[in-house]
């Protein structure tokens, strides 16, 4: 596909993004992972009326890693990415984007700029427009700029949305209304539009919930190939789908606001503890 000629014969839109790095998104301060750590939290609490939704969280996720996080309902999960995305702010305890980024002094923009992605249960695409302009969209984070929506694409940000395509499998699909996407294509073009960003960290809540058996596989490949590249934090009560993707890597089981357990997926599985509150006998 030539996502180039697609649009051709608009203005550059990078003469209109003055001082905007490429694909739309602003310049921010560089994260450092110079230890190999992508987040920290440390002794995180969050209370709301008296209860404590997080209690003296830590956990770490290193550079390239894929964290499955896994538990009961009311557990945290959310509200643990909602600390690390700034829309709750810690009642206590502290939140570090690699070494030097405290997450707790920035806003959600700052964040989600600085490289954390995140990605909520339900598809939010927009369904009236193709694939590719999804896309497109997202590679224009700034929404004050999206009349200028079809203004030609540089030769690197043409590769890049192939590349996300080719990525997400929806190559085939490209000139398709979202709307008209299965719910595992939606989902897998959401994580597309979140790729087009070049998170460092994507935050991916209950990604194959509503999926087929297929689509489920299909996203553990995914991820599978997303890992390295970016570092992942994954909620989801999918064992299947958990266990196809932990492999050998850090499953994470939160209860009451903690860390219940870490381990690989088989070590998570076989806790006592584990199985009491949450897997069951
Ligand atoms: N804004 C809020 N005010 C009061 N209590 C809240 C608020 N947000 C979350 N909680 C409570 O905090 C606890 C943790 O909720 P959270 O949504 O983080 O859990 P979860 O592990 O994501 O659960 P699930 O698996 O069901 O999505 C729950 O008991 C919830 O009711």
């Amino acid at each position: 596909m030539d996502t180039a000629t697609a649009t051709a014969g608009q203005p550059d839109p990078e003469n209109h993004l003055g001082g905007q790095a490429s694909y739309g998104r602003p310049a921010s301060e560089g994260v450092d992972t110079s230890h190999g750590v992508i987040l920290y939290l440390e002794n995180v609490s969050v209370v709301f009326d008296g209860f404590r939704a997080i209690n003296n969280l830590s956990l770490d996720i290193g550079v390239g890693e894929l964290r499955c996080i896994i538990g009961p309902n009311g557990a945290g999960k959310t509200t643990m990415m909602d600390v690390i995305t700034g829309k709750t702010r810690p009642t206590s305890g502290s939140a570090f984007f690699g070494q030097n980024l405290d997450l707790t002094k920035m806003s959600e923009t700052q964040i989600a700029n600085a490289g954390i992605g995140r990605k909520f249960q339900r598809p939010t695409v927009f369904e009236e427009h193709t694939v590719l302009e999804n896309l497109e969209l997202a590679m224009k984070a700034d929404k004050r700029v999206w009349p200028i929506l079809r203004a030609r694409l540089n030769g690197e940000q043409a590769d890049r949305i192939a590349e996300v395509l080719e990525t997400v499998g929806l190559m085939q699909a490209y000139r398709r209304p979202a709307g008209l996407l299965s719910h595992g294509q939606k989902q897998w073009l959401e994580i597309g539009m979140l790729l087009m960003q070049e998170p460092k960290l994507l935050l991916l809540d209950e990604p194959v919930a509503g999926m087929t058996d297929a689509e489920t596989e299909r996203t553990g490949e995914l991820f599978n190939t997303l890992k390295g590249k970016h570092s992942l934090m994954v909620v989801e009560h999918d064992m299947d789908f958990v266990a196809q993707i932990a492999q050998g890597g850090k499953v994470t089981v939160l209860c009451e606001g903690s860390v219940l357990a870490e381990g690989t997926m088989d070590e998570v599985q076989s806790d006592e503890r584990v199985i009491e509150v949450y897997l069951g006998r």
